[in-house]
């Protein structure tokens, strides 16, 4: 659970299994030997989530020859998220998932998840915010694409129906995101507006050192979209960390909680017979 002690580490697996259930369940393994506290999926139903024009449209795949036949490869059932539930609990570690349709929503309260997390592509959807918010699960909302006005609107729309949210993320929504871009302030600027919530950092540009500062600027969580290989096809590999990346992160936002410190200023023991050696004069 994301807590005020610890920063609570997302490996969003998302769409990076590739459709194949093995693969799902490997990156959780992985994602638990890294040290992360929870793994994420996205759900849609994809009739509604798309147009039967965009389904109809030519792409090749290993699932066959419209778009269509890609998204639905890449949708796992209910049979896949028995698996993916059962696994994460043996191993004991948190799954959730970004529902992109109210069934999706629906189909993921059916399991004992901690949260439903809100895509950044959704906060602009009143009826699908008040139906996840109407589900008591505490949300994790995201932010990319979005101005202060609408994340302002977004809060208030999940508060009005008796929503709760449980981390707001700060994120920008380019796959992978310029340096430029980031603006890690936001998570400061989202801190002083919404001084009851918790902030948090759903990051997607390259490397690792942005995320770790986001931890030091006071994110809450941090979530970072995880990989087998990023050299794999998919859309959202090529703005993935892979695992031994992600060890990493986890390592080093763990050593960097230590390092932060509590901020009381005082002489420590180990520092005492450093003074004494170096001081030549204690008359101050
Ligand atoms: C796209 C997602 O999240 P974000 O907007 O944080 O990238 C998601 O959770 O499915």
């Amino acid at each position: 659970m994301i807590t005020d002690s610890s920063c609570y580490v997302i490996a969003e697996i998302g769409i990076n299994h590739n459709g194949a259930l093995s693969q799902a369940l490997e990156m959780i393994r992985a994602a638990k030997l890294a040290g992360c506290d929870a793994v994420k999926f996205q759900k849609r139903t994809i009739d509604v989530v798309y147009s039967a024009e965009e389904l109809a449209r030519p792409r090749d795949s290993v699932f066959g020859i419209t778009n269509g036949d890609q998204k639905n490869g890449l949708e796992f059932g209910k049979d896949a998220f028995d698996q993916i539930d059962a696994l994460c609990r043996e191993l004991d570690i948190e799954w959730f998932a970004s529902p992109w349709d109210e069934g999706s929503t629906d189909f993921l309260m059916a399991y004992d998840c901690p949260y439903l997390k809100v895509a950044s592509a959704m906060v602009t959807d009143k009826a699908f915010l008040e139906h996840c918010a109407r589900t008591g699960r505490p949300l994790l909302v995201s932010t990319g694409m979005s101005d202060l006005g609408l994340i302002r609107r977004v809060v208030k729309t999940i508060n009005a129906v008796g929503g709760t949210i449980a981390c707001l993320y700060h994120c920008t929504s380019t796959y992978p995101t310029t340096d430029s871009e980031i603006n890690l302030r936001g998570i400061q600027t989202l801190a002083k507006e919404f001084p009851d919530l918790k902030i948090g950092f759903s990051g997607h540009e390259k490397g690792l050192m942005p995320t770790i500062a986001a931890v030091a600027l006071g994110a809450a969580s941090v979530e970072r979209h995880v990989t087998l290989d990023r050299s794999d096809w998919g859309s959202d590999q090529a703005a993935s960390i892979e695992m031994d990346e992600l060890a990493s992160l986890v390592s080093d936002i763990r050593r960097l909680e230590t390092v932060l410190g509590d901020g009381n200023i005082c002489v420590y023991e180990d520092e005492k017979p450093i003074a004494d050696k170096l001081r030549r004069n204690t008359t101050v």
